[in-house]
């Protein structure tokens, strides 16, 4: 049986009224439980890609394959659930909510995700439970859980951010560029927590970011302007 957590095969995929095609990938596989880099320079295609591994847009031709399921052959509805049940997602803006506590916006991760609260409560604890266990791993103490999101330093939202991905354990994990806005102590700190939490619940992780230093810290690192073959030449 396959261990994939994200196989991609023969996508191609172009903006729509561009020339050219941005992604053209012959084949991806993710494993479960790996920690994965995507680098790329700045507009290689890298938030292209997520956003199409998250269901946001479609690639036509191509097949897309996140925990089991065929994305292409997912009606809306269904890849809407697939999404809040199984991917948690990092953004480079963290998008938090401004007038909700950072426990608030951690718990909103599992209202639309009926599996995530299942796995909770399997685990026997309720969502307000995880979501404050989740920040104290992550360094927020009891005040600061308590704290208007836009009250928070840019860390303390990134790590709120981190949380709300993480509740409920969602199969995979993306990650766009989420340290780009902190210094190298904190970055590295930042990088440690999310790779514990990654771990003790075996979500695998595809972490985006243009920054070569952070190679080190991962199992694999995939380049996306090698994996692109639309990346040098390639018109449709
Ligand atoms: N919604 C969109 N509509 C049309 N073109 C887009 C859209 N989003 C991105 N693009 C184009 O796709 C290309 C790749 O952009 P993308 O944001 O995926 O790159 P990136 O590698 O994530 O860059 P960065 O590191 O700067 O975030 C760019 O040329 C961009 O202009």
């Amino acid at each position: 049986m396959s261990n994939a957590c994200v196989t991609l095969n023969q996508l191609k995929f172009s903006w729509p009224g561009a020339q050219r095609l941005q992604l053209d990938i012959p084949q991806l596989q993710i494993d479960t439980g790996e920690r994965v880099l995507l680098r790329g320079p700045s507009g290689s295609g890298k938030s292209t890609l997520l956003s199409l591994l998250a269901g946001i847009h479609k690639s036509k031709p191509g097949q897309i394959n996140v925990h089991g399921h065929d994305l292409g052959k997912l009606s809306q509805r269904q890849l809407d659930r697939l999404r809040a049940n199984e991917i948690g997602y990092i953004f480079q803006q963290f998008n938090l909510l401004p007038y909700l506590t950072a426990v608030g916006n951690v718990e909103l991760a599992v209202k639309f995700a009926p599996a995530r609260r299942a796995r909770l409560a399997q685990r026997g604890v309720s969502v307000r439970a995880a979501a404050q266990q989740l920040l104290q791993h992550l360094g927020l103490d009891h005040n600061s859980q308590q704290q208007l999101a836009q009250h928070l330093s840019v860390g303390q939202q990134q790590r709120v951010a981190a949380a709300r991905a993480l509740l409920g354990a969602p199969a995979l994990i993306i990650a766009d560029e989420p340290t780009s806005a902190l210094d190298e102590a904190h970055r590295d700190n930042f990088l440690k927590l999310l790779f514990q939490e990654c771990d003790a619940q075996q979500s695998t992780l595809l972490f985006v970011t243009h920054d070569a230093t952070l190679a080190p810290y991962f199992s694999r690192v995939v380049e996306l302007e090698q994996l692109n073959q639309a990346a040098e030449s390639t018109h449709v």
